[in-house]
């Protein structure tokens, strides 16, 4: 039997913790639910209670033998951050596209010409099970150095059933096996392959009476993504695979506005997406739009910083009415990093995130784009124990001393695994 686990003295305690349920948006992203001299008591994995040290002291008094206990004396404890928008599991990578890019080729003429997402297509297709899970290990360890408890996963470097099933099988091994919990979405709909150029409707085609039907078989996916951008799926073609996955209980996720303005963030909010990803481009009634609808905007400051474009608006989305998470995007072209405390950093710097609503949007809210808040994203009774502790004092200072990984331990359901 693992002891309970206990933790101290926290000087700062962000709970983060709410009356209300669901995404936050303006000033409900600003409340940590901090308690300071903040104490947790961890037990079968989860979060038993939570309250000053004095009040746990007070409610433990008599088990108090049994713990192991942290002193958390001076430091900041937080939730284990979440991911909700990576494409983790892939085969080889892109340094020379890296280069390129720098020497003047641009991201969409690089996949045009049969590079980016179609490099990392055949080098998945080529992979074995094994290999992908190797390599996805790696960085599924790095994401828990840098706090990371949850992820969410994608497919899409498969683009034939046969490999969208292996990542999507990939990933469900990697739940069963490795710390992090790994979400599960399908987005066969990532690029037109070779195979189908000129003839985009056909592979949506394949896309909804093929590919849909034996992932949601398999039960592989909870979510289903469209890369919506000029040059890859129409917002017409774009529905009818969202439309689709409804029909198997997917829900919808849009990659939107990315590279153009292209009526991604008003797609997202018409067929109900749980969130619209990237929104560099997204129009202002877009965003009205995604307010109404209580679609999440999931922003990904570390691809615009490596695509050296101007970030998304977050802070304009989160003052007109929209919750905002954030995420690494983990993948080999556009945003090769795990860093969570980094895309922190840049959501306040390139988006103008107070360093409040960077951790709201890292944690509760993050949680809420994949659908997983009742479990994780804050520190409540009922909850699993995933936690971090900080070698901070406070959640500003995380944000503010930027670049630099401050996590100190990791528990991931009472487990420490860093
Ligand atoms: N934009 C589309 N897809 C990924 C990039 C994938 C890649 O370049 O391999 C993204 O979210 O940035
Ligand atoms: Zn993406």
């Amino acid at each position: 039997m693992t002891k309970p686990l206990w933790i101290k003295h926290a000087a700062q305690l962000a709970t983060l913790a709410s009356d209300t349920q669901g995404p936050r948006s303006q000033q409900a992203m600003s409340d940590l639910g901090i308690v300071e001299d903040g104490s947790l008591w961890i037990e079968d994995g989860i979060i038993q209670a939570v309250g000053t040290t004095t009040a746990l002291e007070k409610k433990y008094a008599e088990r108090a033998h049994e713990a192991e206990i942290v002193d958390a004396t001076g430091r900041l404890v937080t939730p284990g951050l979440v991911d909700p928008h990576t494409h983790v599991v892939y085969g080889g990578s892109r340094e020379r596209e890296f280069e390129m890019r720098l020497e003047g080729t641009s991201y969409m003429d690089i996949m045009t010409a049969g590079g980016g997402i179609h490099a990392t297509m055949h080098m998945t297709r080529e992979a074995s099970e094994e290999e992908l899970i190797q390599q996805a290990t790696r960085r599924l360890d790095l994401f828990l150095v840098h706090g990371v408890t949850t992820v969410e996963g994608k497919s899409g470097y498969g683009m034939n059933l046969e490999t969208e099933l292996k990542q999507l099988r990939v990933m469900k091994k990697l739940q069963e096996v490795h710390a992090i919990d790994l979400v599960p979405t399908f987005m066969g709909a990532h690029a037109v392959p070779a195979e189908y150029k000129g003839q985009e409707d056909a592979f949506v085609d394949v896309l909804i009476n093929d590919m849909l039907p034996a992932i949601a078989e398999e039960k592989l996916a909870v979510f289903n993504d469209v890369f919506c951008e000029k040059g890859v799926f129409t917002p017409e073609q774009s529905e009818r695979v969202l439309e689709a996955g409804k029909r198997y209980g997917l829900i919808p996720k849009i990659h939107a506005d990315e590279i153009e303005s292209y009526g991604g963030a008003e797609l997202a909010a018409k067929v109900g997406a749980v969130s619209a990803e990237h929104l560099l481009k997204a129009s202002d009634e877009g965003i009205q739009a995604m307010a109404k609808s209580g679609t999440i905007a999931c922003l990904l400051p570390a691809t615009a910083l490596y695509l050296r474009e101007e970030a998304a608006a977050g802070r304009k989305m989160i003052d007109a009415g929209v919750a905002v998470a954030i995420s690494t995007d983990c993948n080999p072209g556009s945003s090769p990093t795990t860093s969570m405390p980094l895309v922190m950093n840049l959501a306040c710097i390139s988006m103008r995130l107070t360093p409040a609503e960077a951790l709201t949007a890292a944690t509760y809210n993050a949680a809420c784009a994949i659908k997983c808040e009742d479990k994780v994203g804050s520190l409540e009774q009922g909850k699993q124990g995933d936690v971090v502790l900080w070698d901070a004092k406070s959640y500003q200072e995380i944000q503010y001393f930027f670049g630099v990984n401050h996590v100190k331990s990791v528990w991931k359901k009472g487990e420490q695994v860093v």
